[in-house]
Formats: C-alpha cells, structure tokens, sequence
C-alpha cells in the first residue's frame, strides 16, 4: 500500500477552507495616528451596542473537572458525576490537574507571547500554509461573519506526526517549535485519558471515540485591546466549535471568552491552572445531543490584550461520525456526517451561529 505523503494533510485541507484576506489586526490597533472611526467601521457591531444579556454573577461557576480523581478508585464514581453534568449542562469544564506538565506550559506561554511581538513582517514569512490557507493575521476558518473579528490567529497542523510538515511551524522564538511539539503531544495524553472518562460516562465502548479525535489544530488566537470601542466589538464571532473536543489555554489569563447559557452570555473567569475543554459539534452528534456543543464569543478590552491558544481535537477528514445507538434517546437526533462534508460546510462562508450543527439533524 502506497504510504500517506507527509503534506496530505494540509493540501487536504485547502480543499476544505479557502481563506478571505484580511487585515492584520494587531497591527491595525498599533498603528500611530489612533483608530479612528473609519478605521474602525467595519467591526463594529451594531447587535451588541449593550451588554443587557450578560451575567457576570455566573462568571467563577464554569465546573472545575479533576482529572486525576476521574481515575482515583476513591473518587471516581462522583467525579465521573460531575464530568456528565459539565458535559450535559454546560458543554464546558475547567480540567484541573490535567497533567500537562508546568514546564511545557510556561514554554508554550512563553513562546506565543514573544511570536506575537515579533514585526508584522516576521510573522507574515510564517504565513505559508499552502494553497489558500493563510497562517498569521489572514483567518483560516473564514466564514464572512470572522472578516469582522477584532482579532489575528495563527494555525498549525500538529497531529498526527505523520500529517502535520514542521517546514510550517515558527522559528522564532528559537525555542517554538519545541514547545508547540511538547504542548502538542501532551495535549494529546490529556485527550486520551479525558475521553476515555467521556466515554464512560455515556457508558459507552471507548474504541467507539478512539479516532475521533486523532487530528489536532493548533490556534494561537491573539486580540488586541480597542481602546475607544472595547464594547462594540467582538474579538470572535458567536459559534460552536466543528471539533470533537477543544481545549483552550488562556496564554496570560486575561479575560474575554463568554459562553452562552439560558439565553444569557456568561463570562468566564481565566483560571490560570486549567485547561478549558469544551464539547464540539462532532461530540454533540455522537452523543445524540446529550452533550451539548455550546455557542461562545469572545469580547474585547479597552486596555488589555487577550492571548489564547485552542487545540481542536478531530476525526480525519476521511472518517464519519454518527450518533451511537442508546445514548439519550431512541430515535437518532443526528444523521451521519462525513468528517470532511461537515467541516466544509462548517467553513463555508454562508454558515452564522450553529447551523452547522441544524444541518447534521435528522428530520
Ligand atoms: O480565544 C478564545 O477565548 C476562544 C477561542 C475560540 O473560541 C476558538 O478558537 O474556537
Ligand atoms: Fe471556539
């Protein structure tokens, strides 16, 4: 059998997502004559001129998930509890003790922050996906909606090994590509053993999760500070991740993500220690809709930059995913999908909010 080539995986890709150029965003907020209003039009919003919807009572009430106790014999019965009603209830958790070591962290944190400071045209040479994926400050997952986030993102191929082509990936800082490697391949550890749990608490068999979540996307996620219009504008579109699991790392714990919840949006509280992992759509289907794959934005300060790195967790496009018989309810929720059909519908530049999702719905 004639071996996979090493850039499969990204020429695949491009024929999923096309981008849409856009402005450096970072380098529009630094620019020196100030931001006026015309530079500043096209990302105002005109549907979040208050903030009547948002309950930042909630803000510290996101679940906070042990991993460790999931495995302790002593603990894991409640704390398995616990992590199906996160699942169920918010589609969201802190994951604690999540044992990505300290150190990689730190790196990574490190590492992403310096990338960010380096000059535009720095970063541009490592703008190379191929075909029209575009990395650093040209959107990746371009829906026409994202044209209009106030914030760059950055994306790398990391897993699997044999997929992802380090040719892409930074060199600056020097120590970058160690830590994304590091990060990378424990985030997967994590992933495993988070979804073994998940699996459980579905009381499911596990080899049924085991390649659904094999491929990981890298996104650094970088929102510069809007001094003069912090609140009318929004630093990520409202939507739900096309992903069976993401895990979010809150590089310098400023905040800005808000989930949404009973109608009402929710700001989450950066907690410094964790991981945040969410469900994806690709998990809500597989569940039947008991796992639920919560729309979320994220908003902007006046004074503060937000750095982020998400790590979508995914089937290979050449898989399928489908609701497991027995979860939830007797009559599936969910049609079958094609990995790659429902990613490109997902990037396609005419979807808004969760319609993806609508369309993996069986009537
Ligand atoms: O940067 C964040 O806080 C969230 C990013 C996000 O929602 C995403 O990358 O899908
Ligand atoms: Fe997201």
């Amino acid at each position: 059998m004639e071996m996979e080539a090493p850039r499969s995986s990204e020429a695949r890709w491009s024929r999923v997502a096309s981008s849409l150029p856009v402005r450096n965003v970072q380098d529009l907020a630094a620019c020196s004559e100030g931001l006026t209003e015309e530079k500043l039009k096209r990302y105002i919003r005109l549907d979040i001129q208050d903030d009547d919807d948002v309950v930042a009572e909630q803000s510290g009430e996101v679940p906070m998930i042990d991993l460790g106790k999931l495995f302790n014999p002593d603990f894991a019965e409640y704390e398995s509890a616990r992590l199906r009603s996160a699942c169920e209830d918010w589609g969201f958790f802190q994951l604690v003790n999540h044992g990505v070591p300290d150190d990689i962290i730190a790196s990574i944190r490190g590492d992403i922050e310096k990338f960010f400071q380096l000059p535009l045209e720095v970063k541009s040479t490592y703008a190379q996906l191929p075909g029209d994926l575009q990395g650093y400050g040209q959107s990746f997952v371009v829906s026409e909606r994202q044209t209009l986030d106030w914030s760059d993102m950055f994306v790398i191929i990391a897993q699997p090994s044999q997929a992802r082509d380090m040719r892409y990936w930074p060199v600056q800082p020097h120590t970058f590509r160690k830590s994304i490697e590091d990060y990378s391949s424990e985030l997967m550890k994590t992933a495993h053993s988070i979804v073994t749990a998940i699996a459980k608490t579905l009381n499911i068999d596990l080899e049924l999760m085991v390649d659904k979540y094999v491929c990981q996307y890298l996104r650094m996620n970088y929102y510069p500070p809007c001094m003069t219009m912090a609140k009318k504008v929004l630093g990520f579109s409202p939507h739900s991740d096309g992903s069976f699991l993401t895990f979010l790392l809150e590089v310098n714990s400023v905040q800005g993500l808000q989930i949404k919840r009973h109608n009402a949006w929710i700001p989450v509280k950066p907690n410094p220690n964790a991981l945040l992992v969410n469900v994806g759509d690709f998990l809500e289907i597989m569940s039947n809709g008991k796992y639920k794959s919560i729309e979320h934005r994220v908003t902007i300060n006046t004074n503060q930059e937000r750095l982020t790195l998400s790590a979508f967790h995914v089937p290979s496009l050449d898989g399928v995913v489908s609701p497991v018989p027995g979860i939830a309810e007797e009559r599936p929720r969910y049609k079958t999908v094609g990995v790659e059909e429902y990613s490109k519908l997902y990037m396609s530049n005419k979807l808004d909010g969760k319609r993806a999702l609508d369309h993996a719905k069986s009537l």
